[in-house]
């Protein structure tokens, strides 16, 4: 297994739990690195796509992974996406990639592939900390980390904060989308339930601000007191 920076903090939880706002701005307020893993997962999907692969077929989405050139930085202030010299940030949020995203997740090569990458950028990162979201990260990605935490809201909170996003999107529309998605991955990983170690944090009656206050304070909480 590759070496991790010292202090990881692995963020999971089902789609629209706010695990990248909320863990963007964690990691701004500490001055700590932030990684989105799933940005990995759509920037494959986009590149399938792209290059006219059909993302059912496995052994196409392998194929694919050796033109794949993808690069993220882990400043919360800089965030940005890039596959080769496109950029795409937003193209990967569009709703057509999530909803093939799954289909590349579930490949076992894809998987290991980019777990391999997201050590290697943990380890080489120069903050004193960093925070690492998406499915399976308290659990394989750093089952090791020194904090772990389960973001998860109710299904109708998460939808509708998913939706006010959306211009034109229903919010039953997001919500039977995001169950879709939630559904399909869950075959892959739980990511629904809290592994021993990881604390749940519940946004669904909290505000944004106050759930970035809660992450913060469970990671604190995990911190010897110094001085
Ligand atoms: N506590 C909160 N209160 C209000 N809005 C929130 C809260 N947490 C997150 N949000 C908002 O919910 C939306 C979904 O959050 P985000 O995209 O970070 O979720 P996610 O878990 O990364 O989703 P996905 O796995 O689908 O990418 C965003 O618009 C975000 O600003
Ligand atoms: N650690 C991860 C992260 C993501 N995935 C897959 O990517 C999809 C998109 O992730 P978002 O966090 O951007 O919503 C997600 O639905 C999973 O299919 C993953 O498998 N493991």
């Amino acid at each position: 297994m590759s070496p991790v920076t010292p202090f990881v903090v692995a963020v999971d939880g089902p789609a629209g739990s706010g695990k990248s706002s909320v863990s963007k701005e964690v990691a701004r307020r500490l001055g700590y690195g932030f990684l989105d893993t799933g940005a990995a997962y759509r920037a494959l999907a986009w590149h399938a796509e792209a290059s006219g692969i059909d993302t059912d077929d496995a052994a196409s989405v392998i194929s694919s992974l050796a033109s794949f050139d993808y690069r993220i930085g882990t400043d919360p202030a800089g965030y940005a996406v890039h596959v080769g010299e496109a950029d795409v940030t937003d193209a990967i949020r569009d709703p057509q990639i999530s909803a093939v995203v799954s289909r590349v997740a579930r490949v076992p090569e894809v998987r290991t592939h980019l777990i391999e990458l997201f050590r290697a950028i943990m380890a080489a990162d120069a903050a004193p900390g960093i925070v690492v979201e998406g499915r399976d990260i308290t659990t394989v990605v750093a089952p090791d980390a020194p904090v772990r935490i389960l973001l998860t809201a109710s299904e109708d909170v998460r939808a509708a904060r998913r939706s006010a996003e959306l211009v034109g999107s229903s919010t039953s529309d997001v919500g039977e989308q995001m169950r879709r998605r939630d559904a399909a991955d869950a075959k892959v990983v739980d990511f629904m339930t809290a592994a021993d170690g990881v604390t749940t944090v519940d946004s669904t009656e909290l505000d944004f601000d106050q759930t970035v206050e809660a992450v913060i304070g469970v990671i604190r909480s995990s911190q010897p007191v110094t001085g």
